[in-house]
């Protein structure tokens, strides 16, 4: 296929390297290789990209409903397809497929160029982008439920009702409090936030609706309290349930009246401001506890709204990974293009009590602490290292056991954790070198 020449010159390199440097050229292509079994085996990162995927893990296993498949017609074909993006999108490409033959000239794997197909009556980028609907203002998710959370905000966000959004810590509540702050008429009006929970009833009270001077101790000027600052805009009013009782009262009278007293005040302050309140607690059991008025409960959750936890929407967890990985990346000198399998099983089974928050948090420990392009589970906070362990182990630590009884355990681990290193090192309790070097020990 090549003149002599070229041929001859080519000689002096090592393939490897050859590949690497053409692989390296041709990255922004959407291309990739199969064996004769039509298993994936390498994809480039423009192909990826065309098809909406961070990692080639699922590209490798499902080559045919994606229609990644090849035609074996001759030894150079292209044929017109179509393939499914991330989103289940159908993209039109022409497929340019060039078949491998080994020594005995039989075909032992196939390259896949895809040319995606303009459609003329559309807009090019339309035929293949679609807008990110699993990104509503911020807040991610292709959970249906949470999609049917977009739906509600933004019908809510039109109309100047009261909304009461319910979900556990970390879940996203203070962002669709900002959603709807943004969707709504008042966007360029504030937006203003408090805990409810954070400070005390004095504090709470002079700090919602302000103060007048020498209405206490210390007050020595007038405080115009968040209700007075957030005229015009929203005030988001978070663990709303641990609001005191005589607050509760002030709180429900700025509803009803739109009107309110400063603290050491004689005369009501008219003010504009749409509430928006969360709690991670039932307020129906709050008030059945006597401790929330029931008319303002009412008041409170004329839209409700209910956030589930992250736990109930699993398939969040691997699109938020790699949003606060892509947002890590480009803040940082550690670039993180893949999560190890036994990772990634591992953030998948975990419960998250501390939700979006606490997975943030998780991707924030690995920037930290780990270095390379893979994500591995040892850099995973070290609650999620702590697994079971083995019950080959009999509860001795490792120290006390045998070399026997050691390589036993290691062989034990080794069947039980399917050969994944790393749940097996983890659930002796070893670092991965450790385990290598003990499995070398061992002959194992
Ligand atoms: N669906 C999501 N997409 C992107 N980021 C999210 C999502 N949900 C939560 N977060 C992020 O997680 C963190 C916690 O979210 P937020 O403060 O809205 O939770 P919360 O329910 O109000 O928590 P708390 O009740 O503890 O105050 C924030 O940094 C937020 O940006």
């Amino acid at each position: 296929m090549f003149p002599q020449h070229f041929s001859d010159w080519l000689q002096q390199f090592v393939p490897l390297e050859l590949y690497q440097a053409l692989f390296a050229l041709l990255a922004d292509k959407p291309w990739y290789v199969v064996d004769k079994y039509q298993q994936v085996k390498y994809c480039s990162p423009g192909l990826l990209q065309l098809l909406g995927y961070e990692t080639d893990e699922f590209l490798v296993q499902r080559v045919a409903p994606l229609g990644l498949e090849l035609d074996f017609k001759g030894l150079k074909t292209t044929s017109s397809a179509t393939v499914s993006n991330a989103e289940g999108i159908s993209i039109s490409v022409a497929k340019t497929t060039s078949w491998l033959s080994g020594q005995d000239a039989e075909i032992i794997a196939g390259i896949c160029l895809l040319t995606p197909r303009v459609d003329s009556s559309k807009e090019p980028s339309k035929t293949i982008h679609k807008p990110n609907k699993d990104n509503f203002h911020g807040i991610i998710s292709r959970s249906p439920a949470m999609h049917a959370v977009f739906q509600i905000i933004e019908n809510a966000a039109a109309t100047t009702a009261t909304v009461l959004v319910r979900g556990e810590s970390g879940s996203g509540k203070e962002l669709v409090a900002r959603a709807i702050h943004q969707l709504s008429t008042r966007n360029s009006g504030p937006f203003l936030a408090i805990n409810c929970a954070a400070l005390s009833s004095s504090l709470l009270e002079s700090e919602l609706f302000g103060h007048v001077r020498g209405a206490f101790t210390g007050a020595v000027k007038d405080h115009s309290g968040l209700f007075q600052r957030a005229n015009g805009g929203t005030l988001f009013l978070d663990e709303v349930a641990e609001l005191p009782l005589e607050l509760q009262a002030k709180l429900l009278r700025v509803l009803q009246e739109r009107n309110y007293i400063p603290v050491g005040g004689d005369r009501s302050i008219n003010v504009d401001v749409r509430i928006v309140a969360a709690t991670h607690r039932s307020l129906r059991e709050q008030v059945r506890l006597g401790e929330f008025r029931e008319d303002l409960m009412y008041r409170l959750r004329v839209v409700p709204i209910f956030i589930p936890p992250l736990r109930e929407r699993r398939e969040d967890i691997n699109l938020l990974l790699w949003h606060f990985i892509r947002l890590h990346n480009a803040e940082n000198f550690r670039r993180i293009e893949k999560i190890d399998p036994a990772a990634m099983q591992i953030l998948l089974d975990y419960a998250w009590p501390g939700n979006v928050r606490e997975l943030h948090n998780v991707v924030e420990y690995a920037f930290a602490v780990g270095r390379g392009t893979v994500l591995r589970s040892a850099e995973l906070p070290p609650e999620f290292r702590e697994l079971p362990r083995s019950p080959e182990l009999d509860d001795k630590p490792l120290a006390l056991l045998s070399p026997e009884q050691e390589a036993d355990a290691i062989r034990a681990a080794l069947s039980r954790y399917q050969g994944k290193l790393n749940l097996a090192a983890n659930a002796l309790g070893m670092s991965r070198a450790t385990f290598w070097r003990k499995r070398k020990l061992y002959g194992l």
